[in-house]
């Protein structure tokens, strides 16, 4: 019983840690691409090039709904916001220099928290 709770606390652990990154990413001066959805009205098209859109605001329901089982799947939507930005944007628009600017921010972050996933 006890292997089972311990477990838990240090699930609860990993998953405030992935709350305090994402809140900072969405504070950085640099994360306003990432808020929330891309829009497919401004960008009609963004679903035929991006398979699987992902964003801070869908991140956030993530969490709170509890369907990050691991770090590691949490690390993966997070780094799949910044793949996306790539695919879709060039490496010098603005757009373009905020994913590169926040992907570095949040991997030296994961690093700092002591979490690799
Ligand atoms: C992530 N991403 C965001 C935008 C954008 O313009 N977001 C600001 C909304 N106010 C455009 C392309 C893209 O890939």
């Amino acid at each position: 019983k006890n292997v089972e709770k311990l477990r838990t606390a240090e699930q609860s652990d990993n998953m405030t840690a992935c709350r305090l990154v994402l809140t900072e990413m969405e504070k950085h001066e640099d994360g306003w691409p990432f808020l929330k959805p891309v829009n497919f009205k401004q960008f009609p098209t963004y679903k035929k090039y991006i398979k699987n859109p992902m964003d801070f605001t869908t991140m956030k329901n993530k969490l709170r709904d509890s369907l990050y089982k691991t770090r590691g799947e949490f690390a993966s939507d997070t780094r799949l916001v910044f793949n996306n930005c790539m695919i879709f944007n060039e490496d010098e628009s603005d757009v373009g220099k905020a994913g590169h600017t926040m992907r570095k921010y949040f991997e030296q972050r994961w690093k700092d928290l002591l979490l690799s996933s």
